[in-house]
């Protein structure tokens, strides 16, 4: 399969080396001519997992047009917040049958749309050409190829099926389902709860603090997946708890990073200069704190997230609120 992934960042890189090691031909598009040059000639990406040399399969080019046209399988791994401005450029190449993969973890702000409804909006794709992929998926850990498993979302089962098998590698185990609603909310909330488990840590609280953040968050998670028309059993799955472990737990994720940096006294701006990386959840705590009320859907985790990110709450004082809502059942 002719694969290009757009985007030669942390997760494009290395899920470009996925797509190469499964058999694909791979060219990765990179935004810098010089960037796509080095992965050429180097084998390597300068920017990230320098280490990693890439399969013979995967080349580079910083020309759009040439890396889209006659691709079947075409990877979208740039950030939630610029997905639509790119497709708008992008579309033009597009095979008119081609399977568009979204990497995109977020929620995009003003509209409140997930990334598969972004990319039908933007690409003038049917549905069915959009497959997502989402789960416990440290870009670090996949490129030093550690076992990991993932899941693929679509609703056309046999497209779902071929991005299964044109990412399956011995190091990285792709499940198929057809919930992308489910899927794409797991993702995207995960970061906004990393950002919280961050802060915890931060503040030097415990493990059962840290527990009822995750399961807590899980359970607004799948209250807002359900009022959206998800499955409920996804969020147990590799999408949802699965992925929440990951980003909370791991001090690779930028989210994770980018929460440790408020819950140290940091302003937003602060947070940002300290980590100069893409942590979706600081910008998607909003869309989806607007996505829930839309719907009258009780988040209040990402309700605080939002506050302390923002609004410049001290992460006490949404602690304490928190702690002080009403008691209920669970
Ligand atoms: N890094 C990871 O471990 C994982 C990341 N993701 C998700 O994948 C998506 C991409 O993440 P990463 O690759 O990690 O981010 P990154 O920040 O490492 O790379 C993003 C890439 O997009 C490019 N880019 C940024 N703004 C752009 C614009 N306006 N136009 C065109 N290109 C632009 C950057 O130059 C870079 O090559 C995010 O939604 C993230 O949540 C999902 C799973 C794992
Ligand atoms: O999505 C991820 C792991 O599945 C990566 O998380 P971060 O964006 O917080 O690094």
């Amino acid at each position: 399969m002719k694969a290009v992934v757009l985007g030669a960042g942390s997760w494009g890189t290395a899920y470009a080396k996925v797509l190469g090691d499964a058999g694909n031909d791979v060219t990765i598009w990179a935004r810098r001519p010089e960037m796509a040059e080095a992965i050429r000639s180097g084998r390597r990406n300068p920017d990230y997992h320098r280490e990693v040399r890439l399969p013979e399969r995967v080349t580079a080019t910083a020309d759009p047009e040439a890396a889209i046209r006659g691709a079947g399988l075409v990877v979208l791994a740039v950030p939630s917040q610029t997905l639509r401005g790119n497709l708008a450029g992008w579309r033009q190449w597009l095979e008119p049958d081609a399977t568009l993969v979204s990497l995109a973890k977020g929620i995009e702000l003003g509209t409140t749309r997930r990334m598969s409804e972004v990319i039908v909006e933007a690409a003038k794709v049917s549905p069915h050409q959009v497959v997502v992929v989402s789960g416990p998926n440290l870009a670090p850990e996949i490129a030093a190829e550690q076992p990991t498993a993932t899941v693929v979302a679509g609703t056309e089962p046999a497209r779902t099926a071929a991005v299964q098998q044109a990412s399956s590698t011995a190091y990285f185990r792709p499940y198929t389902n057809d919930d992308v609603v489910g899927c794409e909310l797991g993702g995207a909330v995960k970061n906004v709860i990393a950002l919280a488990y961050g802060i915890a840590t931060a503040m030097g609280l415990g493990d059962n603090t840290k527990a009822t953040l995750i399961t807590r968050g899980l359970a607004e998670t799948a209250r807002l997946g359900v009022r959206l028309g998800a499955d409920p059993m996804t969020f147990a799955g590799l999408a949802g708890l699965g992925d929440l472990v990951a980003t909370c737990t791991s001090p690779l994720s930028r989210n994770r990073t980018f929460g440790e940096q408020l819950g140290l006294g940091g302003s937003l701006a602060q947070a940002q200069a300290a980590t100069r990386q893409t942590a979706e959840g600081v910008k998607s705590c909003l869309a989806i704190r607007d996505l829930a009320r839309s719907h009258d859907v009780e988040m209040p985790i990402t309700e605080q997230v939002e506050r302390v990110c923002h609004e410049g709450v001290d992460p006490r004082a949404a602690l304490t609120t928190l702690m002080s809502r009403s008691i209920k059942p669970e």
